[in-house]
């Protein structure tokens, strides 16, 4: 047998395995890197966060990412150097993570990148029927294992799409193994640069809970501080907190057909970005308005379509606890602007279910290729927009 297979076999059959999970999303903010310790499979998962750590992109590799991302037309050489580049560079930065937190490479079992989404296109938004849905990511894993000498699981959406779904929002299948059970009705919204819930019922039923995408959480916020301030981001909300958001705006912003679309449901920038917003702005003579009126607005549109979106799925006489992660949690203007309008539901992070907000995607990738080695495919039902697989494929670094 080949060595590296039976490494695997040996790592597979582990009580408990050391994962690092990596995830780089639509902020292009840097590399989320979790160290977590995890044991069990499916709902009986237990995950520990050993380390995390958030590294920044520099402005260059920003620039560079930005040059193919979810962008019709690109540089095609461009994008080809840039999937070895990232690998690579995505290896060296778990390297130097280790250094930091003194492990060795050969005390991990595994590293689960999710890579950099490049494009994401549904059918319901690239509408050429005879195509099925599409999504890519690049920073090729073989890249990451040869760097790091560590078998790297990578490319987890494409199973997805393969069998149907849309190849994300993947959190349904982690929030499921590390949060149901509870006997809570949970809502573990995720505030990315697309914003997206897990929608977890106190029954933990596997064939009723779904994640889905509810439209932009910080992606025109960030468009917006780069335009407007020169700043990656509005900090605290401040130049939102000076504003009034405008009625005509908002209701040309939310004429979209992805928010009447039934749940699960994916977006992206591709859709959300600073055309998007200048469209709406033309739509409804809205052109002249301030700087701080116009970041108050599109604060009010992310919560507003955020709130619509979970307001679908609450039932009458019972009552939610909502779990905040992702970048957004950390922006008041935005977090005041959902909390007024469920005045029912309570709210909280997942940081006190045991998984710090900010590392919660990077930490989904981990649990992702723990159930691919030690796990099993979980029932989800017969739902196209869940399917009941495993994901994730294998680089060997040798
Ligand atoms: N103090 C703060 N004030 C305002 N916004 C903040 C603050 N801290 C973080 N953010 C927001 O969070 C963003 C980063 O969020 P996060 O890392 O969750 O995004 P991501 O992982 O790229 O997104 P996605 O979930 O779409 O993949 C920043 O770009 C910014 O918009
Ligand atoms: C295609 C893609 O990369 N989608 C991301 C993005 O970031 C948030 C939202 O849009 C979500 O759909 C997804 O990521 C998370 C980790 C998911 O799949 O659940």
């Amino acid at each position: 047998m080949n060595a590296q297979i039976q490494h695997l076999y040996n790592i597979a059959s582990k009580a408990e395995r050391r994962i690092v999970g990596l995830m780089s999303g639509t902020s292009l903010d840097g590399l989320d890197v979790a160290l977590c310790r995890i044991s069990g499979s499916g709902p009986a998962t237990n995950v520990t966060i050993e380390q995390f750590e958030t590294l920044p992109y520099d402005d260059e590799l920003k620039a560079a990412i930005r040059r193919v991302f979810a962008r019709k037309e690109i540089d095609f050489e461009h994008l080809c150097l840039l999937n070895a580049y990232i690998g690579r560079l995505h290896g060296q930065l778990i390297l130097d993570c280790l250094h930091d937190w003194k492990i060795e490479p050969a005390d991990v079992d595994i590293i689960a990148s999710h890579g950099q989404t490049v494009y994401h296109a549904p059918r319901t938004q690239h509408r050429q029927e005879e195509f099925p849905n599409a999504t890519l990511q690049i920073g090729d894993g073989d890249h990451i294992a040869a760097v790091t000498s560590i078998i790297t699981f990578s490319d987890f959406r494409q199973k997805h799409v393969a069998h149907g779904g849309e190849g994300a929002p993947l959190a349904v299948y982690g929030d499921y193994f590390v949060f149901s059970n509870s006997g809570e009705n949970r809502i573990l919204l995720n505030m990315g640069g697309i914003a997206n819930f897990t929608y977890l019922p106190a029954d933990a039923d596997a064939r009723n809970v779904f994640t889905t995408d509810t439209g932009p959480g910080n992606t025109l916020l960030d468009a917006y501080a780069r335009k407007l301030l020169g700043k990656a981001y509005d900090e605290d909300g401040k130049l939102a907190r000076q504003g009034k958001p405008n009625d005509q705006l908002l209701q040309a912003l939310k004429k979209n057909p992805f928010f009447d679309a039934p749940f699960p449901k994916t977006t992206g920038p591709e859709v959300f970005n600073v055309d998007y917003v200048a469209k709406a702005q033309e739509q409804s003579q809205t052109g002249n308005l301030s700087a701080a009126d116009l970041m108050t607005t599109l604060v009010q549109f992310s919560a507003d379509t955020i709130v619509d979106s979970i307001r679908r799925v609450m039932q009458p006489h019972e009552t939610y606890r909502i779990y905040m992660s992702g970048g957004g949690m950390h922006n008041p203007a935005l977090t005041d602007a959902i909390m007024q309008q469920l005045p029912n539901s309570t709210f909280g992070r997942t940081d006190e279910l045991g998984i710090n907000g900010d590392a919660k995607e990077a930490v989904l990738f981990a649990v992702l290729a723990n159930e691919s080695l030690a796990g099993g495919v979980t029932s989800f039902g017969n739902r196209q927009g869940v399917p009941s697989i495993t994901m994730g494929k294998v680089s060997f670094p040798g």
